[in-house]
């Protein structure tokens, strides 16, 4: 079935997605907060600050508009960054038809509240959406997607038929869709393996090789489960394309910018520097506090979490915290994430 697409967010990641959408022939606009992107994707076809050298579909076209992107569409994709997930929200409420299937791909919490998306679409839209709204997460760099390199994602949703509907919408032959019932689960390891992305960074520009990097990664998927499962998610989730999956790409690839956010850290460059070298969004570093925050409102252990926080936030020196945390008490490998499998 082809549908009438709105795609809020027009950085990287809200592109490329509406790329997909189109590529199977759904009717897709992609809304862009600047009128000049929205010029140059409907007039050029292209994205240069976000996708450089990419030919974007003739098709697909853009407003920065929002009655307009939302106008008669079956369906809402939110790819807008975290911080900006409720104003949009709140903006567009009253624009999206009653029917309509709400999307997000949107990897972080909100602000000080650490509210999941999927609760903050919710507030904002209202129960009457309860069932309709899915989160779409999972190892998914848009610099491979828009190459159609083989990629594999997650959809997870409160019913299967609406997970089912959006996996139909976005699946084709080099993007891979599957459902998971566990939306907590999914939005949790989706924003979390950011922060590990952003300790591996470090740890690989401070030259600690490969053991340091495995462990990071086996480690923080413990801290990922601990807090997930303190939350609501199940734990099986964490072993599943929003955690290992993304958990691997995100801490082993170049593109990533969480990573490379990390490593200009390690080279000593201070946090403001780095955000503006960047220019793009890197969640993990808000979602580091917000790891912070829900660490304690859950009881949960998070060492790695803990002393990344320290160093982005108290100026801690990146040796003092890998060391630290190699000089911790002894303990047990998996207990506490077994429980429950
Ligand atoms: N880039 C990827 O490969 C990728 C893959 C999967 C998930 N994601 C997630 O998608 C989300 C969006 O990331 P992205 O990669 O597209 O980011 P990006 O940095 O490429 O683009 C961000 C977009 O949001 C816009 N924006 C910034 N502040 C805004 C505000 N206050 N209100 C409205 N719009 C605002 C920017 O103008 C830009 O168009 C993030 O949560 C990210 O984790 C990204
Ligand atoms: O570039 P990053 O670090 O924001 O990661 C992008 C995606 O989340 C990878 O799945």
């Amino acid at each position: 079935m082809k549908r009438k697409i709105a795609v809020l967010g027009a950085g990287s990641w809200g592109t490329v997605l509406a790329k997909v959408l189109a590529d199977n022939g759904h009717q897709v606009e992609l809304w862009a907060r600047r009128e000049e992107l929205a010029a140059e994707i409907t007039l050029k076809h292209t994205n240069e600050k976000y996708l450089p050298g990419i030919k974007l579909p003739a098709e697909l076209t853009a407003t920065s508009s929002l009655a307009e992107a939302l106008s008669g569409k079956e369906v809402v994709v939110f790819v807008v960054p975290s911080h900006s997930m409720r104003e949009i929200a709140r903006e567009v409420g009253g624009l999206i038809a009653p029917g309509a299937l709400v999307v997000h791909a949107v990897k972080g919490f909100e602000i000080d509240t650490w509210k999941r998306m999927s609760e903050v679409l919710l507030e904002e839209l209202g129960e009457s959406f309860a069932e309709r709204i899915t989160v779409l997460s999972g190892p998914s760099h848009a610099e491979e997607v828009i190459k159609k390199c083989p990629t594999t994602v997650v959809v997870a949703s409160p019913g299967q038929e609406t997970a089912e509907q959006v996996q139909m919408m976005f699946m084709n032959r080099y993007f891979r869709v599957y459902t998971n019932p566990d939306v907590i689960g999914v939005e949790v390891g989706g924003a979390l393996k950011n922060i590990i992305a952003l300790a591996s960074g470090l740890v690989d520009g401070l030259g600690f090789g490969d053991n340091a990097k495995a462990a990071l990664m086996t480690r923080g998927l413990a801290e990922i489960a601990r807090l997930g499962s303190a939350m609501g998610a199940k734990p099986i989730t964490f072993v599943g394309l929003a955690g290992v999956g993304d958990l691997v790409v995100t801490c082993t690839s170049r593109h990533s910018r969480n990573w490379r956010a990390g490593h200009k850290i390690s080279q000593g460059k201070k946090l403001p520097e780095v955000l503006a070298e960047m220019g793009m969004v890197v969640e993990g570093i808000k979602t580091t506090k917000a790891a912070h925050a829900l660490a304690r409102r859950y009881d949960v252990e998070m060492p790695i979490a803990a002393q990344l926080y320290e160093v982005l936030f108290a100026g801690k020196e990146p040796a003092l915290a890998v060391k630290e945390l190699m000089g911790r008490g002894r303990t047990k490998e998996l207990e506490e994430i077994v429980q429950g499998w």
